[in-house]
């Protein structure tokens, strides 16, 4: 393996945590991303890597029963996407305390309000680097489409008034101690959420400007400026531009390209510094059979590079 990792002990193991998930949004499918990651061969191209592979299978989730569910607001399942990523929190944070890195393969970003509190519960002074077309910093207040997974963030730190049914999403996460890349669609009151936090954020307009190995330093630099806190890399696929990344629901032109989203994972591997891996909003009944396959091979090849894959 190319890198040293900080945080994670020998025999270095990943921990695939398999969440087939789609209630954070309406479109079906993004339930079969990880099922379709696997498939592909994720977990022998992580040993080929040097990693110890843990996979027990992916999250029933069916077990959890929110069958009478009706929205809180406009908030849509808000009762089975609050019991779901509290199990996902649990899940990850039981890796992370082993020493395990995780690696959470969705379904939809709000599993991300888990996958992020299961690593603050290890590593409190972690921060995270979320890579999206869209910041999914609504709150109650602004959300326009009462779909959660464009809301996690918010819950994270804790803005926005408080839903009784996510009390158990303890507000860990600081302001500066979260940036973003790839954002090009943001609504207006996400706008006001990222002004009035002084919210680090580089849009497509800043990768354009600076170009992908500048502002993945700045981005470094501004959350993790010694280079010693553990970081969580959030990946939403459709961050990725529509021609690289087509298979996903909400998915925005102008995006990074191929070479551009793995940069920034092969430069958050050379840190030694991750600690925890999502690879998002994978959704395999969206497009043409190509464009699926091309998608799910992405999402692996993503994973890859966090986790040490180098071109040389
Ligand atoms: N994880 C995602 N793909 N999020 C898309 C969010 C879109 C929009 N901002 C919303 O609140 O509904
Ligand atoms: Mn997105
Ligand atoms: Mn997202």
């Amino acid at each position: 393996m190319a890198h040293n990792s900080k945080f994670i002990p020998e025999p270095r193991t990943v921990a695939i945590v398999g969440c087939p998930f789609s209630g954070g949004q309406p479109k079906l499918g993004v339930d079969q991303g990880p099922i379709h990651l696997v498939e592909a061969g994720l977990i022998g191209q992580l040993e080929e890597l040097g990693w110890k592979v843990k996979f027990d299978g992916h999250h029933q989730f069916e077990e959890i029963n929110a069958a009478a569910d009706p929205p809180i607001g406009i908030l849509k399942n808000p009762r089975l996407v609050s019991r779901v990523t509290e199990a996902v929190a649990k899940a990850v944070g039981a890796h992370a305390a082993q020493g395990e890195l995780p690696l959470t393969l969705g379904g939809d970003h709000s599993l991300a309000m888990g996958t992020i509190s299961g690593t603050l519960m290890k590593y409190s002074d972690a921060c995270v680097v979320w890579i999206d077309a869209h910041a999914d910093i609504n709150t109650v207040e602004t959300t326009g489409s009462g779909n959660i997974h464009g809301m996690p963030v918010s819950f994270l730190l804790g803005i926005g008034s408080k839903v009784e049914e996510f009390s158990w999403v303890k507000p860990l996460l600081k302001a500066d101690r979260l940036v973003y890349i790839g954002l090009r669609d943001i609504d207006a009151g996400e706008k006001k959420i990222l002004r009035d936090n002084n919210i680090k954020a580089f849009s497509m307009h800043e990768v354009d400007k600076y170009g992908i190995g500048k502002v993945v330093d700045m981005a470094l630099d501004h959350v993790n400026p010694n280079r010693d806190r553990p970081i969580h890399l959030s990946f939403d696929v459709d961050a990725l531009d529509p021609t690289v990344a087509p298979s996903t629901g909400t998915p925005v032109r102008g995006g990074l390209t191929f070479r551009e989203g793995h940069y920034i994972c092969e430069a958050i591997s050379e840190t030694g510094l991750l600690v925890a891996l999502d690879i998002m909003e994978v959704n395999p009944s969206l497009a043409d059979p190509a464009s699926v396959q091309q998608t799910v091979a992405v999402g692996c090849s993503l994973a890859r590079s966090a986790l040490g894959e180098t071109l040389l």
